[in-house]
């Protein structure tokens, strides 16, 4: 399969996701430790990742490859893709403890291989465990303590760990630790679904495809906490194939105090800013009108500035398109964070319930640390009595119908407590 975007609007043809497993547990011990925002229920988000992909398997007719089933597939038909899992695995577990014991360990680990199932393997993988082989005891046995080490909980955003251009996938580097090593199991399912790599960003650059929007002859890259400016030159670098880039700076909230800034709230691009069709975007006012831009033209040796910055909204507006405006509270409940399955038509997250839970979550935030989101949270909380009031609460508003979008509203109240909606969640493979 080639993989290939020129345009956010264009039909959506194939995405990949993870449905999320018992990595997502793990990341639920400690969920701000684990990069969400908020605590939630795995049995219900899963519910609700199921319905996502239903809607574009049935609603849209979008391939929706998984993860793991699609390796696990491929591991079971292909004794040299399951030796690679299986070895993998093995690299991934740490043994602790002392000589003699660790090298029995590992050799019992070999012995077990073939008795044990694919999945296994895989959750290895996910859970990267320590297993702390202590000393014998007074009865003769192993005392064997298992502590989970950075399990890929923010596996199921698979927006992130790569982003498909015109030219193919760029492998990425995610900024955060948590998230380092999701590349490496990604890129497993591109090799075995044989999708061309246009190149892999390396240290010290990062980068995230949550970053990346395509659209048509342009393209916008977000460079901050995530992508850096080395990442967004080495993506440049590998041709992605638009005549003008406008990379774009993370926007500081203008409801944080400067000195104090919350990164997670504007992590991506495409938390503040998306497409809906081919002549309309929509994202936070404010936070678009904060994000400087800077032009760079394709030349011969790459990608030349062209000295112009201006701001993400005057680019946008500049290139013909108009901006849905959404309110801080709506940007902060995941509303700029739609998937375009048709020019004309997003998936979008259900607003009601939503902004409810992120308000409770900011509430609880003030409180501890009135200083640093004192104001976010009096500002969220006039923008939901207003929203209230008006009646409209997103995505039904009177906006979308009169620019001629179509909106498909999911129930996403749990799974975005990840700190993401459906855009995040989709690897986009092809469009067009
Ligand atoms: N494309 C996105 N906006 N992805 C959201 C990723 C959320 C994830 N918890 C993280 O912090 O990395």
């Amino acid at each position: 399969m080639a993989a290939g975007v020129r345009a956010e609007w264009e039909r959506l043809r194939t995405v990949a996701v993870h449905r999320p497993g018992i990595e997502m547990f793990f990341g639920l011990l400690e969920p701000y430790a684990a990069l969400y925002e908020r605590a939630f229920s795995r049995y219900e988000a899963r519910r609700e990742h199921d319905a996502l992909q239903r809607t574009l398997r049935e609603e849209f007719g979008v391939r929706v490859l998984r993860l793991k089933e699609t390796v696990l597939d491929a591991a079971d038909r292909d004794p040299a893709v399951r030796r690679r899992l299986v070895d993998w695995a093995h690299e991934t577990v740490a043994v602790r403890g002392d000589v003699r014991e660790v090298a029995e360990a590992r050799r019992s680990m070999e012995q077990n291989a073939d008795a044990l199932d694919s999945l296994h393997f895989f959750t290895l993988l996910l859970l990267n465990p320590v297993i702390d082989v202590g000393r014998r005891g007074a009865a003769g046995g192993v005392d064997v303590r298992i502590l989970g080490q950075e399990p890929l909980a923010n596996l199921y955003f698979m927006r992130d760990q790569q982003a498909a251009t015109a030219r193919g996938l760029v492998v990425g580097r995610p900024a955060k630790r948590q998230r380092a090593r999701e590349p490496e199991i990604t890129r497993f399912l591109w090799e075995i679904l044989g999708i061309p790599i246009a190149g892999t960003v390396q240290a010290p650059g990062t980068f995230e495809g949550g970053d990346f929007m395509p659209m048509g002859e342009f393209a916008l890259v977000g460079t901050g906490d995530r992508t850096n400016r080395d990442g967004a030159s080495q993506f440049l670098g590998f041709a992605p194939g638009f005549d003008e880039i406008g990379i774009v700076h993370q926007p500081g909230h203008p409801l944080i105090p400067g000195d104090r800034p919350d990164p997670m709230v504007d992590m991506h691009l495409d938390t503040y800013f998306n497409v809906a069709g081919s002549g309309v975007v929509l994202g936070s006012e404010r936070l678009l009108r904060r994000a400087r831009l800077e032009v760079r033209h394709r030349s011969d040796g790459g990608y030349e500035p062209s000295g112009e910055t201006t701001t993400l909204y005057d680019y946008i507006r500049s290139k013909g398109f108009s901006v849905i405006e959404l309110s801080l509270l709506e940007q902060l409940s995941y509303a700029a964070n739609v998937l375009c399955v048709r020019d004309g038509s997003i998936l979008a997250v259900e607003g009601e319930r939503v902004m409810r839970t992120v308000l409770s979550n900011l509430e609880r935030k003030a409180a501890r640390d009135p200083q640093r989101y004192g104001r976010l949270l009096r500002h969220a909380e006039e923008d939901y009595r207003r929203i209230q009031n008006g009646g409209h609460v997103f995505p039904h508003k009177p906006e979308f119908s009169r620019h001629g979008i179509e909106v498909c509203p999911l129930h996403l109240e749990n799974l975005t407590g990840g700190y993401g909606g459906p855009h995040c969640m989709t690897c986009t493979l092809e469009r067009g």
